[in-house]
């Protein structure tokens, strides 16, 4: 089966430094995935080297089976959409002309906006709560209105994969719950395949079917969130001493951290 997403052996980095080296990944097509670990490991360089934005200094990434690297962007851009970690906006453009930019990829040069760009935009708008927003400029708008516009444009988008650097940030926790049950859907009645980076165990443990872990720029675990979130995992790539008890409605792990480690982690 051709996944929609692989990763071989590829190393990235900055400057001379390799911050990834000789990793392989698959992502599972019509799933939902979670790379996880702390601060520095390499999620964020990982997400944008599949997704181009970063060179590969080794390795080739596969989109939908195909070398992502002789692929022309508009092509890219229509199978991929990606949520990055701080991404910036044009200044002054608003939140409706930003979200239009989703659209572009979809369009050749000089072609008018049709009334499918429309209907995509107004459910990205509505599916993200940010249709009152379209009219305001996107740098006057709060960390968490900004998020969901940022996610309505990946939306218009509308590509079969979604990369998403910490979507969830700036948002409060309705709103955190509302774009997670947002990718749910888009996974489940879609069949969208979502791979996001998280720091928050048990959101992914809730929404994700595999849990990618990371630490030093290496894969430690990957796998169902019942098998990869237990409290080994989270001590060896944390370094957290946690209980691991059943969500009352989804049985999934969730994690209770009791501190931080000091016993020397081989000895679990
Ligand atoms: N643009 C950059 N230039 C130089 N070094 C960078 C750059 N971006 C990231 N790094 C370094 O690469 C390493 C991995 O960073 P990366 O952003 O991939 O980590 P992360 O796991 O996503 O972290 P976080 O959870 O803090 O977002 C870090 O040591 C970081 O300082």
């Amino acid at each position: 089966m051709t996944h929609p997403l692989e990763a071989r052996a590829i190393a990235a980095g900055y400057g001379k430094r390799l911050v990834i080296d000789g990793l392989d990944v698959q992502i599972a097509a019509g799933r939902i995935t979670a790379l996880v670990g702390p601060n520095a490991c390499g999620k964020s360089t990982l997400l944008k080297s599949v997704a181009r934005l970063l060179p590969l200094a080794a390795g080739s990434v596969l989109l939908e089976g195909a070398d992502i690297h002789a692929m022309p962007t508009r092509d890219v851009a229509r199978r991929l959409g990606i949520l990055p970690q701080s991404p910036i906006a044009p200044e002054s453009i608003t939140v409706g002309d930003l979200v239009w930019r989703g659209r572009h990829p979809h369009r050749r040069f000089g072609e008018r906006r049709t009334g499918k760009d429309d209907i995509l935009i107004a459910e990205a708008l509505a599916a993200t709560g940010t249709a009152e927003l379209v009219d305001r400029p996107v740098d006057q708008l709060s960390g968490g209105q900004r998020q969901r516009v940022w996610i309505a444009l990946a939306l218009a988008q509308d590509t079969p994969t979604l990369l998403l650097d910490e979507p969830t940030t700036y948002l409060d926790i309705a709103h955190q719950i509302e774009v997670m049950d947002l990718l749910a859907d888009l996974n489940e009645k879609a069949g969208k395949t979502i791979v996001l980076v998280s720091h928050d165990l048990n959101q992914a443990a809730l929404y994700a079917s595999t849990i990618v872990a990371m630490r030093d720029g290496r894969i430690i675990r990957q796998g169902p969130p019942e098998e990869v979130l237990d409290a080994r995992t989270v001590a060896e790539v944390f370094g957290l001493d946690c209980v691991v008890v059943p969500h009352p409605r989804t049985d999934r792990p969730q994690i209770f951290p009791l501190g931080r480690r000091h016993a020397p982690q081989e000895n679990s």
